[in-house]
Parts: C-alpha cells; sequence; structure tokens
C-alpha cells in the first residue's frame, strides 16, 4: 500500500463563481471526500493538504472592510484563520462519510508552518492570486481607490495577487510523522503552511501566501511520500490550454516541462507552480507525481488518466 500526499486546490473547494458561502465550501468538500476515501479504502495512507487563495483573499477583504471597529489581522494570521476554518470543514465532512461507511480512524488537522527565507525575491514580486475573481472595470475600479496589484488569471478574471515565498521547511513534520504512525488521516500543510521566518530556532510570522502545491511537494519529500497528487480543476494538464488546439497531456519528462514553461504554457499564478512542485517533488527523490482533478483520482492512481511527470 502507498503513502499519498494529496493537495487539493483552493479553487476545488470555492468553485469559480460562487460567493464562498459555508454551504457552499461543504458542498464542495463533501464531493471531493468520496475518491479520496476510495483511497484509504483501499489501504492507502492519505495526508490531505489543501489551497487557500479563495478563502485567504476573502478573509483580507473581511478584516479590511471591518478595520475602523476591530484591528485587521497581518497575512500570516489570516492564514492560520483559514487553515482551521478549512481544517475543521475538511475533517469533518471526512470523520462523517468515514461514520457512513463503517471506517473507523481518526481525522486531525494539524496547524502547520512552513519556513521560508526573508531574502526569497518573492517578497519584491507578488504571484499568488487570492480572493475573488474580478472583471476588467472591476479591478480597474479598486485600483483607483487601492495601491493593489492584480493578475488575469487563467482566462477567468483578475485576481489580487500577493507574495508567495517558496517554503523550505516543514515545522511540524514530526508531529505529522507520529499521527500517521498511529494510523490517523492528517489534514496538513493549508495553504502552504503559514509563513514564517527562522532566525536561531526561533519562528516569526511573515507575510505571504505560499503555494501549496510547493509545501505539499516538500512535505510529500520530507516525509518519503509514494505519490505526490495535485488535485485540480482539470482532469490532465494541456498544452495550448483553452485554445481550439488544445492538447491534453498523460506524460511528461521534466525536461519537456522546462520547455513548456519556457514557452509559457503554465501561467504564474496557476498551472505554473503545480508543473515546478512537480519537478521540485521529483529532484528530492520523489518518485511517483499526478495531476488531476477529484473526480479522477482513483482512475489516475490506475494509470488510465491523468498527467504524470517523470524525471525521463
Ligand atoms: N496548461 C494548462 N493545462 C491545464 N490547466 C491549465 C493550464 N494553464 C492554466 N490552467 C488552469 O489552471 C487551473 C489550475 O490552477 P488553480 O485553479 O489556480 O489551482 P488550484 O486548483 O490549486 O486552486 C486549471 O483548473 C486550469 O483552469
Ligand atoms: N495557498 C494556495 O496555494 O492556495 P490555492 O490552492 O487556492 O491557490
Amino acid at each position: 500500500m502507498s503513502k499519498i500526499v494529496l493537495a487539493i486546490g483552493g479553487n476545488a473547494i470555492i468553485k469559480e463563481g460562487q460567493k464562498g458561502t459555508i454551504e457552499e465550501q461543504q458542498k464542495n468538500i463533501n464531493e471531493s471526500c468520496e475518491p479520496v476515501l476510495g483511497l484509504i479504502e483501499e489501504g492507502h495512507t492519505v495526508v490531505i493538504t489543501h489551497g487557500n487563495g479563495p478563502q485567504v483573499g476573502n478573509t483580507l477583504i473581511k478584516g479590511e472592510m471591518a478595520k475602523s471597529v476591530v484591528p485587521t489581522y497581518p497575512l500570516d494570521v489570516y492564514d492560520a484563520e483559514t487553515q482551521g476554518n478549512l481544517g475543521y470543514l475538511i475533517q469533518q465532512a471526512f470523520k462523517n462519510k468515514m461514520v457512513e461507511r463503517n471506517i473507523n480512524k481518526t481525522v486531525a488537522t494539524i496547524v502547520t508552518q512552513s519556513v521560508v527565507s526573508k531574502d526569497d525575491p518573492a517578497f519584491e514580486a507578488p504571484t499568488k492570486p487570492i480572493g475573488p475573481f474580478y472583471t476588467k472595470e472591476e479591478m480597474e475600479e479598486i485600483t483607483k481607490k487601492d495601491n493593489l496589484t492584480f493578475v488575469e488569471d487563467s482566462g477567468r478574471g483578475y485576481r489580487r495577487v500577493v507574495a508567495s515565498p517558496k517554503p523550505v521547511k516543514i515545522v511540524e513534520k514530526e508531529a505529522i510523522e507520529a499521527l500517521l504512525e498511529k494510523d490517523i488521516t492528517v489534514i496538513t500543510a493549508g495553504g502552504g503552511g503559514i509563513p514564517v521566518t527562522e532566525n536561531n530556532g526561533k519562528l516569526e510570522g511573515i507575510e505571504a501566501v505560499i503555494d501549496k502545491d510547493f509545501a505539499s511537494a516538500l512535505l510529500a519529500a520530507e516525509i518519503n511520500a509514494d505519490y505526490l497528487f495535485i488535485v485540480t480543476g482539470v482532469e490532465q494538464v494541456a498544452i495550448n490550454f483553452g485554445k481550439p488546439n488544445q492538447q491534453n497531456l498523460f506524460e511528461m519528462t521534466v525536461e519537456e516541462a522546462l520547455r513548456y514553461m519556457e514557452e509559457g504554457q503554465f501561467p504564474k499564478g496557476s498551472m505554473g507552480p503545480k508543473i515546478e512542485a512537480a519537478i521540485m517533488f521529483l529532484q528530492k527523490g520523489g518518485k511517483n507525481v499526478i495531476i488531476t482533478s477529484i473526480e479522477k483520482l482513483q482512475d489516475a492512481l490506475a494509470g488510465k488518466t491523468g498527467t504524470r511527470i517523470v524525471m525521463k
């Protein structure tokens, strides 16, 4: 049986066109649970990580809108809020489904910190899209009033961007491993982990949103996972995505992936980090990395679909 790190995108929990109500998120999470439970029932050890892009952006907006009444918090604290909030929804959904299926397991969320370098060049150039999607007109209206940076996000609209440094260490790794030893289903590294800097062993939060794909790749390598699954809105990675000549890929070598990246096939705020994270996992000694949709998880593990990135 395999140890699988499974990264669920924040955009799978609040889908395009949705406002992000709790009911919407619960429904989406419930739907995501089913195929993952299939893997658990087959006897695999599954570690669940998740994004927080839409959620942390919404939390930031709430904080900004309420600032005349209550204090605002730094972004790392909002990352922690979304870890708790989403971890709660995910662990409850999994537990309830396990009860329905007579699976006797504990599910637990770990508040996870990811160490980043304060010298990471990412602090100079924000790339991580968060919060809602805006039309061009809405985006222009906002930027007239506030000094915020936006990018066009894969044809889906404009989104605010924030700094997204690379994680270099998962602080709670031993706690994760201890829970896995006890056969507990672990939800961790939510939103890529809360970004912290480390100075002589002392940790301090820093304002950013880490890409959960990088944190998942790092975690998967550090805990020697057999598989890294990057679960997102598409069944397969494509070249010429969204164009009439779109071509879905079943497998791509690192060399091909790097060439496509140079051609601009994988945008920075969406598919780009997933490909880079897949390569990072392989370069750290990881063996199997698959990008697919939640619905196709089991088919992808069985080799029927998904996109595998391989060394050669
Ligand atoms: N080359 C590509 N192949 C497939 N999907 C792509 C490609 N380029 C951009 N995308 C888009 O990127 C999305 C994944 O990014 P995103 O939604 O930001 O991730 P997440 O699921 O982690 O929230 C896909 O669902 C798809 O809409
Ligand atoms: N933190 C993060 O990577 O979130 P998304 O998956 O929502 O982009």
